[in-house]
């Protein structure tokens, strides 16, 4: 299954979309986790003196930065196999947030950070800021990233709340802002994706009704242009059998003369089922042609397999004919049938000539029979 056709199954599409989008959104998140911890220690009033510090936290949001970078999101087949990329991201994106959370309540807890304190609380404010916008598509792990970020640091300013009170107040309050953020964020994003998803049903609707036919609900002309060149190719590349079986109703006009043309499309229709119920492989690709003309495509199908069920097909039109208001009227049609042969198709349109002089054939020795193009 492609990429493609998975997108239209409704469990894939939220799955594939999320994680396409954690993908953009979390690649610059780990580079400024790195750079405001280096500011934050570059700027303390000793950075030397805390050098086994400064140089472990400085590797751990450097690991942190390579492992999300590494983290790659690659042709994932299934829908398990999307869930488990993104818990293992939100896995990296909540250890980064607690690294952070712990950097910044020792910045606030320790004297030798007070000429980079500012630049800890402001960090922490942007990376929760930043998480509660574009992190919302989960609303837990977004909420418990935020609180892995803050809540240290307002533990640490709790200790010394005589001193540190306007500080903790107004962090304490822009935290529920952040959360109520959060909440309207979650409800946009979803509403976004039920919007897309019902986009692409939609395009995936259309694209099936332009390749049906509506009366018959066979493949159309347009769907057999597509298809053709595609199974053409296949077959010459995989030296892979394809036949092709085209049919054309004997004397239709005198069904739409005789009793109206809405009988003549009742007969059509019961001709595609009577085509439904011998070409039953679901590789066979059943199409109307044109007015009373159809085509059956068949992968993977030898010559003789064709033939026989083409003959299946013809005999079995003649012995029932065609039920209109309680009457039998008597149906038949020509059929060519052909097979592809790399030696003598040097191209799509040349298969398909012989097989249709070969329903020509057919229908100039009297109609009702068969005439394979590969003796003809
Ligand atoms: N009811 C109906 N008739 C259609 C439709 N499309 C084409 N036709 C009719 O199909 C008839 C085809 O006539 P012809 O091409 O002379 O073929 P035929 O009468 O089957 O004769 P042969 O093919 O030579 O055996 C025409 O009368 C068309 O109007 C359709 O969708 N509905």
């Amino acid at each position: 299954m492609t990429t493609e056709s998975r997108l239209h199954h409704p469990d894939y599409f939220p799955l594939w979309r999320e994680s396409q989008d954690t993908l953009i959104r979390t690649r610059l998140g780990g580079f400024y986790y790195l750079l405001a911890w280096l500011l934050t220690w570059g700027f303390s009033s000793t950075p030397l003196a805390i050098l086994p510090l400064g140089i472990g936290a400085t590797l751990f949001f450097t690991l942190m930065l390579i492992a999300r970078r590494s983290h790659r999101l690659g042709a994932q087949e299934t829908t398990a196999d999307l869930q488990r990329w993104i818990d293992r991201h939100w896995g990296l994106i909540l250890l980064t947030a607690l690294g952070w959370g712990l950097a910044h309540a020792w910045a606030l807890y320790r004297p030798e950070f007070a000429p980079s304190r500012l630049i800890a609380t402001l960090s922490t404010i942007a990376f929760s800021t930043a998480m509660a916008f574009s992190f919302s598509m989960r609303k837990l792990r977004c909420t418990t990233a935020i609180l892995l970020l803050y809540v240290p640091g307002l533990l640490v300013l709790a200790l010394d709340h005589q001193q540190q009170q306007a500080e903790l107040v107004t962090l304490a309050l822009y935290f529920s802002y952040l959360l109520l953020a959060l909440n309207r964020s979650h409800q946009e994003y979803h509403t976004t994706i039920a919007l897309e998803q019902e986009l692409v049903e939609q395009r995936e609707r259309y694209d099936q009704l332009s390749r049906t036919d509506s009366l018959t609900q066979l493949g159309n002309r347009h769907q057999f242009n597509n298809l053709f060149p595609t199974l053409v190719a296949v077959a010459r590349r995989q030296h892979t059998p394809l036949s092709l079986v085209l049919i054309d109703i004997d004397f239709f006009k005198r069904i739409n003369d005789e009793f109206g043309h809405s009988s003549g499309d009742l007969c059509l229709q019961a001709f595609a089922e009577r085509m439904r119920e011998v070409f039953r492989r679901d590789s066979d690709a059943l199409l109307r042609l044109g007015g009373e003309e159809f085509g059956v495509l068949m992968p993977d199908t030898l010559p003789n397999q064709a033939r026989v069920l083409a003959e299946r097909f013809r005999s079995e039109l003649l012995a029932s004919g065609f039920s209109l208001n309680e009457r039998n009227l008597p149906l038949t049609a020509s059929l060519g049938v052909g097979s592809f042969d790399p030696q003598r198709d040097d191209s799509p349109e040349a298969f398909f000539k012989r097989v249709d002089n070969a329903l020509y054939q057919a229908k100039a020795e009297g109609r009702d029979r068969i005439v394979l193009a590969d003796f003809a």
